[in-house]
């Protein structure tokens, strides 16, 4: 019998656990794991302390530096016995910051953790699949094409840098690490051109002054460059003289644009943008394709191994020239665009405006007559195009970090293309979806391929294909 808490009786009180550590309490401990965050993890009677900055096999000197019931952070006080994986001539700052959370660990080493971790979570999920070793680069700093910057006011002037992890407190940097370093340069000259004729940096507590981010993309073959000044007010004061100055002294600039973000948000790019100076987009090639970029447009931020990721795509489609192929997740047509002379015709869907108008201008650039892109929800076209009786041969997908909804992949499942290549920047999201692909009718077709896009970051792209049963 099941008799039910009569009211008045007492609570019975929930027995809370003890934290065992508290903080600034320092002791000697193993790291025995690496987070999916870059954190290394000691243990204590089976309680987890987080500690930045260590590697797994080592032996450190932990000092704690926040409690919560469930687990506490700690900072490495002293290395006791270092491991061969580290890497000892990390750049402290990108450390510090979020700009390199794993730049502590070897190269190696780091290509075996994205591998491990895709792995893991397949594991985990009871999905058997072998994943393969991450494909690197060769040198692996100073590869992004974009940058986006925030401008603080810091000791009475407007200050570049990166905000330290976790926090919006900005630590002045001047070498990003994994930036391009031309990009790097030009953040400078620009910091110091804005200092020069007193422009304020945005003051996010109280929601005042001008410059908020500083976004620059350059072209990796083509060195077009575009400069993008965020702004919290509709108009940038000494604007006339600032522009002018900006691309005397940065030869490369093509294209100088004011982005109004007026909101309190932590989204960097507003709606709305001015062109200031120059084109509205800056070009640069993937293969043989000339891609326009405009400022709020999706463009892959390392274009070297973007080119072995579409090519291990488009390769593992295994595509004939008879396909008729939907692009979800778009952008501005990169996809579409590189294997349209592999398929029948492409039909992409992407959600940015902006992004949808770059890919129509793309196909037009190349000559593309086989690709069609619409405007809309990727999740919504999906159904109503299975509804309309649209039948593909291959779906491409490659969602953002949130992946795929239900609808949508009970749709695709529903279209019976034969292949769906699945690209994702989130193997969390990507063992979940082909949970529900595997529901569908479909099974992983070969090896899940790792390619590493974010060298010294925790993100992993890859790519799957699945197959219909
Ligand atoms: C990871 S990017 C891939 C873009 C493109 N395939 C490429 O490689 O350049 C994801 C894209 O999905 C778009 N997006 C985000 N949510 C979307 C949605 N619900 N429907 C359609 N597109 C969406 C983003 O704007 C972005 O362009």
């Amino acid at each position: 019998m099941i008799v039910g808490r009569r009211k008045g009786q007492k609570k019975e009180k929930m027995m809370k656990k003890k934290a065992p550590v508290v903080k600034n309490q320092e002791f000697d401990a193993e790291v025995i794991d690496l987070t999916y965050q870059g954190n290394g993890v000691v243990k204590v009677d089976d309680f987890p302390v987080f500690v930045t900055n260590a590697v797994p096999g080592e032996k450190i000197r932990v000092g704690i530096t926040k409690v919560t019931s469930n687990y506490a952070f700690g900072r490495v006080v002293k290395t006791i016995e270092s491991s061969p994986n580290r890497n000892h001539e990390v750049n402290t700052a990108a450390l510090t910051t979020g700009i390199a959370p794993l730049a502590h660990l070897k190269y190696d080493a780091q290509l075996k953790f994205k591998q491990q971790q895709i792995a893991e979570l397949f594991s985990k999920q009871h999905i058997d699949v072998n994943v393969a070793p991450t494909i690197g680069m060769e040198n692996p700093t100073g590869y992004r094409n974009k940058a986006q910057i925030p401008a603080r006011e810091i000791k009475g002037q407007l200050t570049t840098g990166f905000f330290r992890r976790g926090s919006h407190r900005l630590m002045p940097i001047e070498d990003f690490y994994i930036q391009d370093p031309e990009i790097d340069k030009a953040i400078v000259i620009i910091r110091d051109i804005l200092r020069k004729f007193h422009v304020p940096a945005y003051d996010e507590i109280h929601h005042k002054g001008v410059i908020r981010n500083i976004m620059v993309r350059r072209g990796y073959y083509s060195h077009e460059m575009m400069v993008v000044l965020v702004t919290r007010s509709k108009r940038i004061p000494g604007a006339n003289i600032i522009i002018p100055q900006i691309k005397e002294v940065l030869p490369e600039v093509t294209s100088i644009i004011q982005n109004v973000n007026q909101d309190k948000t932590n989204v960097i790019l507003g709606d709305v943008n001015h062109v200031l100076w120059g084109n509205k987009v800056i070009k640069d090639t993937l293969f043989d394709k000339t891609f326009a970029i405009g400022p709020n447009s999706f463009y892959q931020v390392n274009p070297q191994t973007t080119e072995i990721l579409y090519k291990l795509a488009a390769d593992k489609a295994e595509l004939t020239g008879n396909e008729t192929v939907i692009d979800a997740y778009s952008g501005i047509g990169t996809i579409s665009l590189t294997i349209a002379d592999k398929v029948k015709s492409v039909l992409g869907v992407e959600v940015v405006p902006g992004a949808v108008d770059d890919a129509k201008r793309n196909a037009d650039l190349n000559n593309v007559h086989n690709v069609k892109f619409e405007l809309g929800k990727a999740e919504e076209k999906m159904v109503a195009w299975q509804q309309d009786g649209l039948k593909p041969d291959v779906i491409f997908v490659d969602p953002p970090r949130k992946g795929l909804t239900t609808e949508l992949i009970d749709a695709a499942s529903a279209m019976a293309p034969s292949k769906i290549v699945y690209i994702s920047c989130n193997p969390a999201t990507l063992v979940r979806d082909v949970a529900q692909f595997k529901e569908n009718g479909y099974t992983i077709k070969g090896d899940v391929q790792p390619v590493d896009q974010f060298p010294q970051t925790t993100h992993i792209e890859s790519v799957t294909v699945l197959e219909r049963n």
